[in-house]
């Protein structure tokens, strides 16, 4: 069998006696588009914490392509985030000081690029993401959705193997909301990449290859395949 790009298993997750993760596990391959649903507080959040290294579990194992996030330095889970991962969440966390093309350039240009290629770059996934013509303005001076779109673009300029989106369309109305999941599941099928969305919504769910219900901190097995 294959290895798998990402592999959660057995994953525990206490905060004081919180108990948010309770075995919870999840398989992602190249490419797959996965939506983790199940109610409020059930740990679909810490679950998408832990796969991308952001939270250590307390017990069980996350490997990204083999190689076991805890076998990792710091720094080498800091470049694995910088280089193979991508993040949206559910209000866009754009920096305010900066216009548009300049959020979408950050990733690259943190990772060393002249500032003229990573705009030239931006600039692309701006458009590719419907939102060219904002590339000056500030995110206080755009909508939610526009903003929502930028924050996309800035999760896919990097062009990484796996997006984490946590409710990325969750402080939209539902128009927003389903072009947002429109150009999220194009650009990730174009690039290959692959996402863990997190959703309360069955629509947005919808975008998804596979869902995953989290109950209780544990997940059940894939209850839906298309
Ligand atoms: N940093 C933290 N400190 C303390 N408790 C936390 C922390 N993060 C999560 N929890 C608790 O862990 C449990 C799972 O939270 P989590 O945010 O993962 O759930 P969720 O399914 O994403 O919820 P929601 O759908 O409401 O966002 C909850 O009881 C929550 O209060």
């Amino acid at each position: 069998m294959e290895t798998p790009l990402l592999h959660g298993l057995g994953l525990h997750k206490a905060f004081g006696p919180n108990q948010a993760l309770a075995g919870a596990g999840l398989t992602l391959e190249p490419g797959e588009i996965v939506a983790v649903m199940g109610p409020s507080g059930s740990g679909k959040s810490t679950l998408l914490h832990c796969l991308s290294g952001i939270v250590r579990p307390d017990e069980g194992q996350v490997s990204f392509r083999g190689r076991d996030l805890a076998s990792m330095s710091d720094a080498e889970r800091s470049a694995l985030r910088r280089t193979e991962f991508g993040f949206v969440f559910q209000f866009g966390q754009l920096v305010p000081e900066l216009t548009c093309l300049e959020n979408v350039a950050l990733p690259l240009r943190l990772s060393g690029m002249r500032r003229r290629p990573a705009e030239r770059i931006a600039r692309g996934w701006l458009d590719r993401l419907a939102v060219g013509d904002i590339d000056d303005s500030t995110p206080g001076q755009v909508s939610g959705g526009q903003s929502q779109r930028v924050a996309m673009a800035r999760a896919l300029v990097t062009e990484p193997s796996v997006v984490f989106a946590d409710e990325p369309t969750g402080a939209l109305d539902t128009l927003s909301g389903e072009l947002v999941m429109r150009l999220l599941s194009e650009a990730a099928k174009q690039t290959d990449a692959a996402v863990v969305l997190v959703t309360h919504e069955p629509r947005v769910a919808a975008y998804s290859d596979r869902e995953v219900i989290v109950r209780d901190g544990r997940t059940r097995e894939p209850v839906v395949t298309r």
